[in-house]
């Protein structure tokens, strides 16, 4: 799989646009999900402006994520998700990629909510295992069994995440074909 972009069709991003207006679009899901690199593409898509919550946290904190959760906590971590994704959210359009525990999160849900449309991008365990057993930058999974914390975490939230205005299946299909669902459900949902 690799990043280079083939064009999606025009018509299916004029719809999508039109259907998007001024909102933003914001991407939620479990870590390995697709959400920072489907949310790029797709804002690349849209010719819109692109940001990922995770790194805009490391930038204004200069910290890693995993330095946060190891300096602070996950409560603090979360406290400046909040403040961060309430910014990122204010203005639009823009594609916005959050965390994998925001959207758990109520003052970020709620800011979420209302700073735009949310795609939820499902995804089966193994697929997300495969995905983010590669590297060890999650701090929520140095833990003794990974795989078995992902499915308790998949239990727990995804109940929350199906709360999200679009869903999406994340599989492994090209990243555009992803992207171009993704702009389907924008358009489609117009019509509901
Ligand atoms: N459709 C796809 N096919 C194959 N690989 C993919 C696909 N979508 C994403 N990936 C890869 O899976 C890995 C995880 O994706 P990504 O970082 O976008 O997930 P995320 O949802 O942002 O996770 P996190 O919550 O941890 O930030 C990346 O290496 C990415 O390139
Ligand atoms: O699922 C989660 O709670 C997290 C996912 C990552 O994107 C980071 O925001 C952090 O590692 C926490
Ligand atoms: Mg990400």
């Amino acid at each position: 799989m690799n990043d280079v972009t083939e064009p999606v069709s025009a018509t299916l991003v004029e719809r999508a646009k039109r259907a998007l207006g001024k909102r933003n679009l914001v991407f939620i899901g479990l870590m390995g999900a697709g959400k920072s690199a489907i949310g790029r593409l797709t804002a690349q898509a849209l010719g819109v402006p692109f940001v990922d919550s995770d790194h805009e946290i490391e930038r204004v904190s200069r910290m890693t994520i995993s330095d946060l959760f190891a300096t602070y906590g996950e409560e603090e971590f979360r406290a400046l998700e909040a403040r961060v994704l309430k910014r990122l959210l204010r203005s639009g359009p823009r594609v916005v990629s959050t965390g994998g525990g925001a959207y758990i999160n109520e003052r970020s849900r709620r800011h979420i909510k209302r700073g735009g449309l949310t795609v939820w991008l499902n995804a089966e365990l193994d697929v997300l295992w495969e995905r983010v057993n590669k590297r060890d930058t999650r701090p929520l999974l140095k833990t003794e069994n990974p795989k078995q914390t992902l499915e308790n975490l998949m239990r727990a939230r995804y109940p929350i995440y199906a709360e999200a205005d679009l869903t999406v299946l994340s599989r492994d299909v090209k990243k555009e074909a992803m992207v171009e669902e993704v702009l389907a459900a924008i358009a489609d949902h117009q019509k509901a």
